[in-house]
């Protein structure tokens, strides 16, 4: 049995198959604790290949790799809801639940500006909003390559992931993926440039300030680099490391299921870093990739409070909400 290396729980998905036995019972209520308890997890078993992983990260160095002037054909647009394509360093600020355009304005001339750059990728068959890509011919392969790793990673999605928590949280086991029928997830790429050691102890570089995933839940895949940690559920503001380990995927539940939970759920604080100086890296901190797959609801679904997280000594503490308004007022305020 793998040991985790920090105090995340281990989730181990082998065998859930069509989530009907005891095994995927206790699969799933081992999901909801982790849920409730910290809402992050490593999961392992998921069946997304590690090589297939481990391609998503040559395509994504090739990417970043690319003039600036070939990335910037496929850039980012303006309003941050049309969340598709390349968005250089700077352009994308991390904030915590700050809407206001004036409080937003400050914190992006602020002091520590994520040092980062991105590619978003969204369902190639969306109905809402069309992929932005880096033309064929200047990245040849990339397209296809990231279509099918987006959707690997939605068939682990629907085939055991969301039946497992409605399973621990027992509601019927295609509850979840009836408010998931659209797959509108997004599969971002990132990439944390290296600079030298001293900008980041000084605070004039950061790499992702400390905030909450908005949606449903999203599953990351880290390289060796290191430097993402999480808020104690112990003690909260001390963040704990969690770092990568081959063969796992991280996973951790958004703002929009915490709420739909009654906070019953947990959606958790985290962070980047650069890691700490090393004599051997002579002053310059290496650059670091990261792949993120976020998991939404469909725009058009409106939620209420889930089953089984209310009742008369847990009131409601939400409206209803529909689930497209909830995300374009998060992306709004973070470009
Ligand atoms: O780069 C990472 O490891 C985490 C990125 C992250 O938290 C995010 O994009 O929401
Ligand atoms: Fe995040």
């Amino acid at each position: 049995m793998l040991q985790s290396p920090s105090c995340l729980p281990i989730v181990d998905f082998v065998k859930f198959e069509d989530g009907t036995s005891q095994e995927a019972r206790e699969i799933g209520q081992q999901l909801f604790a982790a849920c409730r308890d910290i809402g992050f997890a490593y999961l392992i078993n998921t069946g997304i290949p590690q090589e297939l992983v481990d391609g998503m990260f040559d395509w994504s160095a090739k990417l970043f790799a690319l003039p600036i002037d070939t990335k910037m054909k496929a850039a980012h647009p303006p309003e941050g809801w049309k969340d598709r394509g390349y968005s250089s360093i700077g352009r994308e600020q991390v904030s915590q639940m700050v809407f206001d355009t004036e409080e937003l304005k400050a914190i992006r001339s602020g002091k520590f500006p994520d040092f980062k750059e991105s590619f978003e990728v969204g369902n190639e068959l969306s109905k809402c909003m069309q992929n932005i890509w880096i033309q064929e011919e200047d990245l040849p392969g990339f397209r296809a390559y990231a279509v099918n790793f987006y959707n690997i990673c939605h068939e682990f999605q629907v085939s055991k992931l969301l039946p497992a928590l409605a399973i621990g949280m027992d509601l019927p086991q295609d509850f979840f993926l009836n408010y998931h029928k659209d797959a509108e997830n997004k599969l971002r790429l990132l990439h944390y440039p290296a600079a030298p050691t001293s900008v980041f102890e000084s605070g004039e570089k950061g790499r992702v300030a400390a905030h909450t995933d908005f949606g449903t839940a999203t599953l990351l895949f880290q390289d060796d680099c290191g430097g993402l940690e999480v808020d104690s559920p112990s003690s909260p503001g001390e963040f704990m490391p969690v770092p990568p380990v081959p063969d796992t995927v991280l996973f951790n539940i958004g703002d929009f299921l915490m709420r739909w939970s009654n906070d019953t759920l947990k959606s958790t604080l985290h962070r980047v870093r650069a890691p700490p100086r090393k004599e051997s890296d002579n002053g310059v901190t290496k650059e670091r990739f990261s792949i993120p797959y976020f998991i939404s609801a469909d725009r058009d679904k409106t939620i209420e409070c889930l089953p089984g997280c209310f009742g008369p000594d847990k009131p409601k503490k939400y409206e209803s909400i529909n689930a497209g308004e909830y995300m374009n007022m998060r992306l709004n305020a973070i470009y």
